[in-house]
């Protein structure tokens, strides 16, 4: 059987008295991408980070494309591609500045960086031009560059938090057809959204945590049995909707 290209056991994230993370594991071949679904303060953001080696885990191992992110963080940094929650970016570098500054840390040459960064800045449709600093980028230009950071290298396995938030659907649109085309190319994803209907049609795997915890995990197809929409599958799962009206409206 090929080594999984991300295998959690057993992980728990402790802040103070709040367990963010609870005993999860799972295991996800190589080629796999899974939609990482859940409420807000479900784990999602804290499960990325500690498979990314941004957190420690109080307990439990993680292995990344076989490799040990405890005791090979390194090498493990090197091999992923990472669109995290708060896009730390460098806010005085142009775009291009800040992807030669990313490509550089992955060890590509600039003549690779500037051809792969153009390629993208097309392809996104990245406004701004060259000369814009990425202070005065939009939050969406923003995400897109947060993007571009992360697949520059042509990682085998990504990582991407809330990657179609704030973005509009042209550029969704060409979000998932870069990410489908990484898929067929053998590349491990897995990201988190909100966007169910995206989730539902882009992720053949689903993993819904609830609490830290896991509450389902597998097909897409299998968890929507009997031909339920992913929506009710996951209020079913994490708990009903409240609902009533409010006391003065
Ligand atoms: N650094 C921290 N210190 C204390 N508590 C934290 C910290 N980071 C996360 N938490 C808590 O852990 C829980 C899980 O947070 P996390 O950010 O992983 O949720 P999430 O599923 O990504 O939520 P969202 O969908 O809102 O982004 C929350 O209760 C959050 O308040």
């Amino acid at each position: 059987m090929a080594v999984p290209a991300l295998e959690l056991r057993e992980v728990t994230k402790r802040f103070g008295d709040k367990v963010a993370v609870d005993g999860l594991s799972l295991s996800l071949e190589p080629g796999a991408f899974l939609g990482l679904l859940g409420r807000n303060g479900a784990g999602k953001s804290t499960t990325l980070k500690m498979v990314t080696g941004l957190l420690r885990p109080t307990h439990g191992s993680i292995r990344v494309l076989g490799l040990d992110i405890e005791k090979e963080p390194l090498e493990v940094k090197r091999q992923i591609g990472v669109m995290p929650e708060d896009m730390a970016l460098l806010d005085m570098l142009t775009g291009p500045q800040y992807l030669r500054f990313v490509g550089r840390m992955y060890g590509l040459t600039d003549d690779v960086i500037d051809a792969r960064a153009k390629e993208l800045f097309v392809k996104l449709d990245l406004v701004p031009g060259p000369r814009a600093l990425l202070a005065d980028y939009s939050f969406g230009m923003k995400k897109k560059i947060a993007l571009c950071a992360a697949i520059l290298h042509g990682p085998r396995l990504v990582f991407l938090d809330e990657p179609f938030e704030g973005i509009d659907p042209v550029t969704s649109r060409t979000i998932k057809d870069i990410l489908m085309a990484m898929r067929e190319r053998g590349t491990t994803l897995v990201l988190t959204s909100h966007i169910l209907e995206v989730v539902e049609r882009l992720c053949p795997l689903i993993a819904i945590l609830h609490d830290g915890r896991l509450h389902g995990f597998g097909p897409v197809e299998q968890l929507r049995a009997g031909g339920a929409s992913l929506e009710s599958v996951f209020v079913d799962l994490v708990g009903g909707a409240r609902t009533g009206e409010l006391s003065w409206l």
